[in-house]
């Protein structure tokens, strides 16, 4: 297989240690964390996310997924403490989610997946750029945090509702189902339109991705790598311990994008995750009780 890769039968997550051993190696990503598994550490420190919104500089469809890249060639956008030492930049986020709301997330918490996840990218300032600090085992730390879909059921099967039906000798109850829609992701999602194929990019500004994020940062953290080829062995996984919500209709907007270029026949985005790899004897630790 050439370098092209995928997340299809012939091209997927099976097949990805054919071009990329380091597949099969110690500290691969992403894992099921099992949280009664996990360590409480209390020497990991607060973890600190410090984002400008001025240094959001674009938004691409990569053929893989979409991401929100932000210029790093200063400390505007930063993550410290935490498990890592010294000074992560910011360098970009995307996200990763299934056909179904049953399935998306590359991260499992015992077992359970998420419908999507997104992925807080930083490198390490020790190292001079992005593409250097991918290759380091302490290049790059990032943030992952899940998104559930929260369906409030509605039924107006009130005593009320019943006795009104009763007197109209129809019984019934109406339930239906409506998400919450999370209005801080829907500015990433109405820009989905522009970049809707492979290759795709359009401007967009002034975002901070701190809104994405839950109101706790307590977390679980192992050592791993990227969860696509080259599959490196240099990421500090943050995972969030609160996932944020979705709607059903959110969902829908991240599985209108496509794999495919314009031109070729199309191919849906979706279920673009790797899953759980083995943890080979890593430890994961919890930043809480
Ligand atoms: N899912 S994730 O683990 O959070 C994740 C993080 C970063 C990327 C990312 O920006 N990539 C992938 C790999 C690195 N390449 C550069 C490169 C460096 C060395 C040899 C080839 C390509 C950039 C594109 C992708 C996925
Ligand atoms: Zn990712």
């Amino acid at each position: 297989m050439s370098h092209a890769w995928g997340y299809g039968a012939q091209d997927g997550p099976e097949k990805w240690a054919e071009s990329f051993p380091v597949a099969n190696g110690p500290r691969q990503s992403p894992i099921d964390i099992v949280p009664t598994q996990a360590q409480h550490d209390p020497s990991l420190k607060q973890l600190k996310l410090k984002y400008d919104p001025a240094t959001t500089k674009g938004i691409l469809n990569n053929g893989h997924s979409f991401q929100v890249d932000f210029t790093d060639d200063d400390s505007s956008s930063t993550l410290v403490g935490g498990p890592v030492i010294g000074i992560y930049r910011l360098r970009q986020f995307h996200f990763h989610w299934g056909s179904s709301d049953d399935k998306g997330s590359e991260h499992t918490i015992a077992g359970t997946r998420f419908p999507c996840e997104l992925h807080l990218v930083h490198w390490n300032t020790k190292y001079p750029n992005f593409g250097e600090a991918t290759s380091k085992p302490d290049g790059l730390a990032v943030v992952g945090v899940f998104l559930k879909v929260r369906i409030f059921s509605k039924s107006i099967s009130g005593i009320a509702v019943i006795k009104l039906f009763q007197m109209m000798d129809v019984l019934c109850g109406f339930v239906y189902q409506i998400g919450s829609a999370n209005p801080r992701l829907q500015k990433v999602l109405d820009a989905l339109d522009d970049i809707r194929s492979k290759g795709r990019q359009t401007t967009f500004s002034n975002f901070d991705p701190k809104t994405l994020l839950p109101a706790t940062l307590d977390f679980w953290t192992y050592e791993g790598s990227l969860t696509t080829p080259p599959l490196l062995e240099s990421v500090t996984w943050i995972v969030l311990k609160d996932p944020v919500s979705v709607s059903p209709a959110q969902m829908a907007k991240f599985r209108s994008l496509l794999f495919t270029s314009e031109g070729e026949a199309p191919s849906c985005m979706v279920d673009n995750f790797r899953p759980p790899q083995p943890l080979k004897g890593r430890k994961v630790r919890a930043s809480f009780k």
